[in-house]
């Protein structure tokens, strides 16, 4: 959560077999559209659905680039590159990226995917979920939610006991 991603009203959670079933899906999707030689996750979130894409389309070539956002590292707002990605995936294809796949599991304000695609300015990018802000940097992905939801995602929860509906929220 950063001042980009302010605390959303809306929630968005996802279980385990939901995820599967959307990245499954996106490789559904991305299997249409031509032969990949490479993928290129975007760590951490991305390193997920790049196992099961990775897996469905038969690609056995991965990298990793390392953006982390906002305040962890740096000022508030800004994104740093902690992993570039290997020249020799950059130079697939003839340079830039071409045949490349890359994967992040959302994107929200697009901030991330921008510094990426810069990177691979020919490389395909695909995402499980997406929010319109970001939408116009994705090439392919499965499902949109609003810019005021935040997706919980299965790797960020775990099983709680939730109070009977007859006892209300507030106990
Ligand atoms: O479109 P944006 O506004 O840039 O937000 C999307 C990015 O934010 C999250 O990653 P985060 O940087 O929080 O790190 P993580 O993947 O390690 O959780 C998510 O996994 C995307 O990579
Ligand atoms: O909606 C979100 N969920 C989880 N991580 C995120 N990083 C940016 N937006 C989100
Ligand atoms: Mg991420």
């Amino acid at each position: 959560m950063s001042d980009e991603h302010p605390p959303q009203p809306k929630a968005f959670p996802v279980s385990w077999d939901q995820f599967h079933r959307d990245a499954r899906a996106l490789a559904w999707r991305l299997s249409g559209q031509g032969e990949w030689e490479a993928i290129v996750c975007i760590t951490r979130g991305g390193l997920v659905p790049a196992a099961i894409v990775a897996r469905e389309l038969g690609i056995r070539v991965i990298e990793t680039v390392g953006v982390a956002s906002y305040h962890e590292y740096k000022e508030q707002g800004s994104l740093v590159v902690l992993k570039g990605v290997d020249p020799k995936i950059t130079a697939l294809g003839g340079g830039e990226g071409k045949g490349v796949l890359i994967i992040d599991d959302l994107v929200d304000t697009g901030s991330t995917a921008r510094i990426v695609r810069e990177m691979l300015p020919k490389a395909h990018f695909a995402t499980v979920y997406a929010k319109p802000k970001g939408r116009p940097l994705v090439d392919t992905f499965i499902t949109e939610v609003s810019q005021d939801t935040w997706i919980y995602f299965p790797w960020d929860m775990g099983l709680t006991f939730q109070p009977p509906i007859s006892k209300g929220t507030l106990g």
